[in-house]
């Protein structure tokens, strides 16, 4: 199972929400990681069919998703951002619609729908309305739609946004739970969604890959670039503007900063630390300052 991406490319107008990206991607679950506008919705409605590119193409197993037309359709879920649910249909009515839009016959259906409907935990609310449901059962709900039939391709379009910590470590956990043998691809803009289950992290900037790798190595990438200083109010205001700031906590009145920096400070003792996917996030996509990369 190889899903290659090639030279994808999509504008809108005169904006270019992708830019000739490539990958390569094979069974796990790939991290699609990127602030707001970065081109990942753009990307998984790509590899979906749900629009088309306007430049290069998508191969599964050596077959253009094109040239396989139904048949890549049957081996993908696709979960899309939350959207306006049938807020009055029951979750099992939901379900069975979906599953007649993706042809499958009503015995099959029966079965995915069971099956689904406890993967997600949502067994016992089957007959209550989505309108109903609170924010994260509605994700689960949406879950379920896109893991029946058992998909190759999974694709998760922010799935824990908006949701509580429980409820995000539930989508989490059933995410790892079905990812075996499936290439999933997995967007967010919490890294701690992904930290533990990624085989690797797609860094999209602006329409293009800044950076493909495992968490791992891209946390190596950092390495000498993150560091933890003690400093008074004064020295951290003189230094702030040199400084991309992952987070500041007071101790005893004087301030624990860590921080990304090319090269150690002049004048305050400073000492490396090991990067985590946070501050990888902060290297590539830095809130409000520039990012370094
Ligand atoms: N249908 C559209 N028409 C015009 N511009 C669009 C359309 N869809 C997306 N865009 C633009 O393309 C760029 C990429 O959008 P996209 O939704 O793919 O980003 P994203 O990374 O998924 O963002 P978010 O995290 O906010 O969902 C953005 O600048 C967006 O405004």
């Amino acid at each position: 199972m190889i899903l290659e991406i090639q030279n994808l490319t999509k504008s809108y107008g005169k904006h270019m929400a992708l830019n000739q990206v490539s990958l390569s991607l094979t069974p796990g679950v790939y991290a699609l990681l990127g602030p707001n506008g970065a081109g990942k919705s753009t990307l998984m409605n790509l590899i979906a069919g749900n629009i088309r590119q306007d430049y290069g193409k998508i191969c599964y197993d050596g077959k253009t998703t094109e040239a396989l037309g139904r048949e890549f359709r049957r081996i993908l879920g696709f979960m899309p951002q939350q959207q306006g649910l049938y807020e009055n249909f029951t979750a099992y009515r939901f379900l069975s619609y979906m599953a007649s839009l993706k042809g499958m016959s009503r015995a099959k259906a029966a079965k995915e729908i069971e099956w689904a409907l406890e993967m997600v935990h949502l067994a016992d609310n089957r007959n209550q309305r989505l309108g109903a449901f609170s924010g994260g059962m509605k994700q689960r709900v949406l879950m379920a739609q896109a893991i029946m039939n058992d998909p190759e391709i999974l694709i998760l379009d922010e799935p824990t946004a908006g949701l509580d910590p429980k409820e995000r470590i539930r989508i989490r956990n059933i995410i790892s739970e079905i990812a075996m043998d499936k290439i999933v691809i997995f967007a967010t803009h919490v890294v701690s969604d992904i930290e533990q289950i990624a085989k690797e992290a797609v860094m999209l900037k602006a329409g293009k890959i800044a950076a493909v790798n495992t968490p791992e190595a891209l946390c190596d990438m950092l390495e000498g670039k993150v560091f933890e200083a003690e400093m008074s109010q004064g020295e951290l205001e003189r230094l702030e503007n040199q400084l991309l700031i992952r987070n500041l906590v007071k101790r005893d009145g004087r301030l624990i900063v860590r921080f990304l920096s090319e090269t150690p400070l002049v004048g305050v003792y400073s000492s490396a630390v090991r990067a985590d996917l946070e501050d990888v996030y902060l290297y590539y996509f830095a809130n409000g300052k520039g990012a370094m990369a």
